[in-house]
């Protein structure tokens, strides 16, 4: 699966931009609230709109204090998934049944720093895990490769049917990347600037979606 992130298209053109990724799983929106990151994007008012103007489930990843008051929000405004950062939620098992009650998948995302096995039965709540591959904030910074050890823990957790979810990563996923997080078990591929800053997005985000399935 490929969810190509918003933070790298034009927030002047949203819906144009939607439409260049047509092929996409999940639009990836990036919600940075200029405190739990040091970054300010965009927030419900344009997660409503984004919902009118395309057919892409929109995949949320809140990167937010307090995601246990503001995140059904996104899941009542119809986002398909929404992503909690642990470190963040204050109790993600109680989020997670709030997020399904709305409607919406719900993700559970770990900094590159965090670790997954303590989470591991906080994650049997959740229908995704989003690992971060940069430190969340901004798009265009370095992979790091040190991440590929959660996922796969994660992929061997799902295989042996101790947790069921889709295993997500986001950050620095681009052509040199993307076989390597293949490899290790991921199952949807987050791009930002890779798809945006490419010529033709559309034909970058299916670039990518082919190494990702030769790479398995
Ligand atoms: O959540 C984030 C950044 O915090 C991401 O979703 C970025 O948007 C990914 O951008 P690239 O690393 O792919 O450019
Ligand atoms: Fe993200």
């Amino acid at each position: 699966m490929m969810a190509p992130s918003i933070l790298s298209a034009d927030f002047a053109r949203l819906a144009d931009e939607a439409a260049a990724v047509a092929g996409a799983d999940w639009l990836h929106v990036d919600v940075m609230d200029a405190h739990f990151v040091p970054n300010l994007t965009i927030g419900l008012p344009v997660v409503k709109s984004l919902r009118k103007a395309t057919d892409i489930p929109l995949d949320c990843h809140l990167m937010i204090d307090d995601p246990d008051r503001w995140a059904t929000g996104y899941a009542e405004a119809g986002a398909h998934n929404v992503t909690v950062h642990v470190e963040a939620a204050h109790d993600p098992v109680a989020l997670a049944k709030d997020l399904r009650a709305a409607g919406a998948k719900a993700g559970l995302s770990l900094k590159p720093g965090t670790p997954l096995e303590p989470y591991v039965d906080v994650l049997k709540h959740y229908d995704t895990l989003l690992v971060m591959s940069v430190e969340p904030g901004f798009g265009g910074q370095e992979f790091m490769d040190e991440v590929l050890d959660k996922v796969r823990t994660a992929r061997r957790l799902v295989d042996t049917g101790h947790l069921r979810l889709v295993v997500e990563i986001d950050g620095g996923i681009n052509e040199d990347t993307i076989a390597r997080a293949a490899e290790a078990g991921v199952d949807c591929f987050v791009a930002g600037s890779a798809v945006y800053d490419a010529a033709d997005p559309g034909a970058a985000l299916e670039r990518l979606r082919q190494q990702a399935a030769r790479a398995r």
